[in-house]
């Protein structure tokens, strides 16, 4: 599996941010608006373009576009704090929806929505969702989006535990993953160590 760490001084800064308990909703909802923006970024570089004519007040010149936008997919809840400004990079993308809750025994997702496009075969999808760390939630958000047809899957986590990454290489789903952090592993309650808490609550409060 492709993986890009982005490993950049500011989205350091803004990780750090994220990782301080002292880090209050709003300081938290910032920062990972951010890191996003940086992490979209880089997660597009190599997308395919489309160049057309574009007249300057002086000149004619080549402009650029993106081939095909990506279908943004928050996972909610956490995701959603990342889909805005990956929308203000990228505005002509659609966006669909999926929502997830760890069960806080076994550790699996729980869904509760799916909102999506039907056929999604020939679409770059990027899902957005700040943590990896089991990866049973993004694996189950795979299997859906390839149950529709994708097959060009981006998963664009803040931070990835080893037990994430290597669930999503052995899924055996068309994906690569961006992230900002591979931490070094999971405490008892499948928790990212160091980590940064439950992105969740950390934006919204307890559910
Ligand atoms: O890799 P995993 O072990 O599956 O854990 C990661 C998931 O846990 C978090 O969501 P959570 O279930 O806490 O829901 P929330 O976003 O509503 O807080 C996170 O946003 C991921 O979706
Ligand atoms: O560390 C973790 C693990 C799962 N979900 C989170 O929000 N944080
Ligand atoms: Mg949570």
């Amino acid at each position: 599996m492709d993986s890009l760490v982005v490993d950049h001084p500011l989205a350091a800064s803004l990780l750090t941010v994220l990782r301080d308990e002292r880090s209050d909703n709003a300081a938290f909802r910032h920062a990972l608006s951010r890191l996003t923006q940086m992490l979209v970024y880089e997660a597009v570089r190599d997308a395919p373009i489309a160049t057309f004519e574009v007249r300057t007040p002086v000149a004619v010149t080549t402009g650029v576009r993106l081939q095909q936008p990506p279908l943004l997919v928050p996972v909610l809840r956490a995701g959603l704090g990342m889909v805005e400004q990956a929308h203000a990079l990228i505005p002509q993308a659609q966006v669909g929806f999926v929502g997830l809750a760890r069960d806080e025994k076994t550790f699996e997702p729980v869904p509760y929505l799916e909102s999506l496009p039907e056929d999604l075969s020939g679409l770059p999808v990027f899902v957005l969702d700040p943590m990896l760390a089991t990866g049973g939630s993004m694996v189950h958000t795979l299997d859906i989006l390839a149950q529709r047809g994708a097959t060009d899957i981006t998963a664009i986590c803040v931070v990835a535990a080893p037990q994430g990454v290597e669930a999503l290489a052995s899924s055996g789903h068309p994906v690569r993953l961006v992230t900002a952090s591979v931490d070094e592993g999971l405490d008892e309650d499948r928790y990212i160590v160091p980590g940064l808490g439950d992105a969740g609550d950390r934006q919204f409060g307890p559910r």
